[in-house]
């Protein structure tokens, strides 16, 4: 089956949903770029469709695309060529022949490539481009104030739950698929914004029922309780230091899961030197959680949670008020935030399904994300190394399935672990899945190496489903009860592998 989020992207500029302002603001400079000859900024969150509005102007306008991002080594010169090149063939002097949209997607990322040589370099190509670039972002003050000033600025907001659901219906309709309208509306409430999201969580679910009906979309959804969203109002807007941590008392969800929910929705209110420095209580909470799985001892949890209360509370500048749509921290926010994480995860997901024998699509939709939660934020380092070994992940790829920052030494040493692991061959033995039955055992003398034992592959495809199925009721939620978190872990894994 196709990624459904591929297969409708829009190709016209009209099919682009619920952010109209927007769409005939873009069509505007595009139509008048020869007077202005100024580049645009779209930014906005992630899948509420820039990229998809970039290509879809093209298309209407009959131009053709060069597409590079901030991941791409070619470099800025490579943009200089393409948007400078023009000028010499005639363009400057009129003329829409040899037009091309350039689109520069990942555009707040270009200073973490040495290859573009730094965003100053960035900005003066845009400056003198001779052809019209659209620069796609996320986050509109990641990118320097002279890149800002130098462009015209177009700002895709969050797509309406009353936007999403129109798309969502239309695509049921093209699939042939029934559905309850009230299915679709939850789908669309669920994901906060991100009609990518939306997309993807409908093709989950239509893959499991044949008519969609509310239960199954509130079936698959995470085991999301109520009042994790009073708590993440209390916190983010309402209570102070003491009073944020008192509303965590009624929260149904380990410190970990927390984290996570906090980390996700605290950007949505929060901005500038408030937002730093919460993300700075949420490292520090992160790193007394890793010290909980480094030394099993549980009394850490409190400084933990302390942090991630307390101190996102205190962190908090002026007043909030409003209604703010906060979210589950979803697998698909987490996977698929930008393109460069995309190419990363389908990667991952191609050498996944060579391994496992399945499509890429169910190695990215349901093996992913269930090794995702399993190796969350490495926190079972023997089943993140063999993982390594299995797919042999590079520290950038471990750093996007766990969650854990690439530069880190704890995933510098897994990758080490995983190559130790791959040289030894014992993985190669272990029959080439990473998913196999047999009585392989992780390890628990601590000596970071997993003990595998050779294994049928014949049952490969058997034990995938085994394991996937589980994945579904193995969210973390549910599996690391704070009494458990250690044992359940390794008692789990064996059930897996
Ligand atoms: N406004 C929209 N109208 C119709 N479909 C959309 C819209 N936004 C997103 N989609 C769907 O989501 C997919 C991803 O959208 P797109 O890549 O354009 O989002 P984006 O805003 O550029 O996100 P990112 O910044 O993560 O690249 C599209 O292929 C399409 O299926």
């Amino acid at each position: 089956m196709s990624d459904w989020t591929e297969k409708y992207r829009p190709t016209t500029l009209s099919e682009v949903r619920g952010n109209n302002k927007a769409r005939d603001q873009l069509e505007e400079w595009a139509r008048t770029w020869d007077d202005h000859r100024e580049s645009v900024i779209v930014h906005g969150s992630p899948g509420v469709g820039k990229t998809s509005a970039a290509h879809a102007l093209a298309n209407d306008l009959g131009w053709p695309v060069m597409e590079l991002n901030a991941s791409d080594s070619r470099g800025a010169d490579v943009i200089e060529k393409i948007a400078g090149e023009a000028a010499k063939s005639g363009t400057l002097t009129g003329g829409e022949a040899g037009r091309r949209l350039v689109i520069l997607d990942e555009a707040d990322n270009f200073h973490g490539n040495a290859d573009y040589g730094g965003s100053a370099e960035v900005t003066r190509v845009v400056k003198d481009a001779n052809q019209p670039i659209v620069l796609v972002a996320n986050e509109f003050y990641d990118m320097s104030q002279s890149l800002r000033n130098a462009c015209e600025t177009v700002e895709f907001r969050d797509v309406s739950a009353r936007s999403i659901v129109p798309v969502l219906r239309d695509i049921c309709r093209r699939e042939d698929i029934e559905f309850e309208d009230a299915a679709l509306k939850k789908i669309a409430e669920s994901t906060s914004g991100d009609l990518r999201s939306a997309v993807n969580d409908l093709q989950a679910v239509a893959e499991t029922a044949d008519r969609l009906t509310v239960e199954d979309v509130v079936t698959s959804e995470r085991d999301t309780t109520e009042g994790i969203f009073d708590f993440l109002d209390a916190l983010i807007k309402e209570e102070d230091a003491e009073g944020a941590l008192r509303a965590s008392y009624d929260v149904d969800e380990n410190p970990d899961e927390m984290l996570n929910w906090i980390e996700d929705n605290v950007p949505k209110d929060y901005e500038g030197e408030e937002l730093a420095d919460a993300y700075e209580f949420l490292s520090n909470a992160d790193r007394w959680l890793g010290r909980v799985r480094a030394t099993q001892d549980y009394s850490y949890w409190r400084y933990a949670t302390d942090n991630m209360t307390a101190g996102v509370a205190a962190s908090r500048r002026g007043n909030k008020g409003g209604w703010t749509r906060y979210g589950p921290p979803s697998y698909w926010s987490k996977l698929g935030r930008t393109k460069g994480t995309r190419n990363t995860r389908d990667a991952i997901a191609e050498r996944i399904a060579e391994r496992e024998g399945t499509s890429v699509a169910t190695a990215r939709r349901e093996i992913l994300p269930f090794l995702s939660a399993m190796t969350h934020h490495c926190k079972n380092r023997e089943l993140t190394v063999r993982m390594a070994a299995v797919y042999e992940l590079d520290e950038a790829e471990v750093s996007f399935v766990t969650g854990s920052g690439k530069d880190t030494n704890k995933v510098q040493s897994i990758v080490e672990d995983a190559e130790d692991l791959l040289a030894e061959e014992t993985v190669e033995h272990s029959g080439g899945a990473f998913f196999d039955a047999g009585d392989s055992s992780t390890d628990r003398d601590g000596d970071g190496t997993a003990e595998t034992d050779a294994s049928d592959d014949s049952s490969d495809q058997e034990t995938l489903a085994a394991a996937t199925d589980s994945g579904s009721d193995t969210t973390p939620s549910e599996s690391e009860t704070a009494a458990d978190d250690t044992d359940d872990g390794q008692a789990g894994l064996s059930d897996f592998m």
